[in-house]
């Protein structure tokens, strides 16, 4: 059993969190659809301080943005977006179009259309979050998403001038200085100035994670984005300040994210607490990281490497570090989590802004279910059939006609006998199954 050196907020205390927070959603949400743009506005006059004339940008106030920024922070966007760029290209290029033969006459096939309208939530209550434009935006025009929005809550009052720049080189079509459930309530239902999308994308605070979930259905989502999580998962093969350093470097989003250090060491997982709070002292965000820390920090003892991999895969964890002498075992039998950065060279910053992958990562267990945001999500799979031979119409008719009539549907036996009459020339009686022919007749 494996042994809590630190346990965070029980269960139960978590739920009451997570009700409070639906109910404010809920009755958000029910005044963005009543009232639409007044309610927007109010919203962000309440939780952002902001009114402006419009919350979208012109391309003038685009461009006086971007030249704000420095030759130097331009140079990191780009560089940054090129490599999300290039792996989404890659994951896009591996997804085919198919079309077989699966009998004579028998065509199946499935097609990759990019869904037709997205709205893009880029983070920026805490910090203004630029990477997640490029993981986002960029990512929906890889797929070739015809119309791009979106929104991003004003920083310090104003927009955000490195954010918008990476919403714009990304290619957004329309960018909104709007945050929290009124930007995702506005793209998803439409107002008077917005048009509403047909899928939300993008990770935020709970708020936001919570407004996507309620809305799902009316659009599509993504997938639970919501506080950041961290795991590390480490024996004695590292020390004691990285690990630290690497809870609480996600520790620092907010005052919700769980870090999480499983461990076979003892002499590691006393370390690590030790110096978790040496670090707490002197880190710029332990306004935010020590709350984190004492309310969702955790510290679990394992026996071994069997037991480490099934309580990772247990907690599901947004991102696991794993730092071993056994990295690839970790690869090969980790089931549920949003994305692994394996090995002491890397870690989860990297994957956050600049290494490619996408950061927008399933949270509180949907890894169980869902890898995180890639240029897939933004592809709709449809299927589609031909049949090109009387021969094959007349097979598949008998058979569709006898196994509609097996489930009591008889208008759908007739939609095969009427083929099966035309193409095959076998006379079925209005209203009864085809006929059953042995396969070696
Ligand atoms: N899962 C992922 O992939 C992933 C990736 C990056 C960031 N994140 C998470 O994104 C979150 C960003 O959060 P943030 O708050 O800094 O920015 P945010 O943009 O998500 O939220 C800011 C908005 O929240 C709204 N808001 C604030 N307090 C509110 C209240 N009491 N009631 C209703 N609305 C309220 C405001 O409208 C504000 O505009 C963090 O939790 C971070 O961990 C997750
Ligand atoms: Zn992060």
């Amino acid at each position: 059993m494996a042994e809590y050196l630190k346990r965070g907020k029980p269960e139960t205390e978590r739920a009451e969190d997570d009700a409070k927070t639906r109910a404010v959603v809920e009755a958000t949400l029910a005044d963005i659809e009543a009232r639409g743009d007044a309610a927007v506005r109010d919203l962000a006059a309440k939780f952002d301080n902001y009114t402006p004339e419009s919350f979208r940008l012109t391309q003038d106030e685009i461009d006086a943005l971007i030249a704000e920024l420095s030759p130097c922070e331009l140079a990191d966007i780009k560089f940054a977006q090129e490599q999300v760029r290039n792996f989404a290209q890659a994951q896009r290029d591996s997804m085919l179009d198919i079309e077989v033969e699966t009998m004579p006459g028998v065509i199946l096939g499935h097609k990759n259309i990019p869904v037709q309208s997205v709205g893009c939530y880029v983070p920026g209550g805490k910090f203004p979050m630029v990477a997640s434009a490029h993981m986002s935006v960029a990512t929906a025009s890889v797929a070739e998403v015809p119309r791009i929005i979106a929104c991003t809550p004003p920083w310090q009052g104003k927009p955000n001038p490195a954010v918008i720049a990476a919403m714009h080189l990304g290619g957004a079509h329309e960018i909104y200085v709007l945050g929290g459930i009124q930007a995702v309530g506005a793209m998803a239902i439409g107002t008077e100035t917005i048009d509403p999308v047909h899928m939300l994308v993008g990770p935020g605070n709970a708020f936001v994670a919570e407004a996507k979930r309620q809305l799902f259905g009316r659009v599509g989502i993504d997938l639970f984005a919501g506080p950041t999580e961290t795991m590390v998962i480490a024996d004695d093969t590292v020390d004691a300040e990285i690990c630290a350093t690497d809870l609480l470097g996600q520790a620092e989003h907010g005052y919700n994210s769980p870090a999480v250090l499983v461990t076979n060491s003892r002499k590691l997982a006393e370390e690590t607490l030790k110096e978790v709070d040496r670090l707490l002292e002197i880190l710029p965000t332990r306004d935010t990281a020590s709350v984190s820390w004492r309310d969702y920090g955790e510290v679990i003892l394992c026996a071994d490497h069997d037991e480490m991999l099934a309580v990772a895969n247990d907690i599901a964890s947004e991102h696991v570090q794993v730092m071993t002498d056994r990295d690839d075992w970790y690869l090969e039998h980790m089931t549920c989590y949003g994305a692994l950065f394996l090995g002491a060279r890397t870690n989860v910053s990297n994957g956050d802004k600049v290494i490619g992958t996408n950061h927008t990562l399933p949270t509180k267990k949907a890894g169980r279910y869902t890898g995180g945001l890639w240029v897939g999500k933004f592809l709709k799979t449809h299927s589609y059939q031909q049949i090109t031979t009387d021969e094959a119409a007349t097979l598949i008719g008998e058979y569709g006609s006898r196994l509609c009539m097996l489930e009591g549907f008889v208008g759908h036996a007739e939609q095969c006998n009427v083929r099966v009459r035309r193409y095959g020339g076998v006379n079925v009686p209005y209203g009864q199954g085809a006929p059953y022919r042995d396969a070696a007749e």
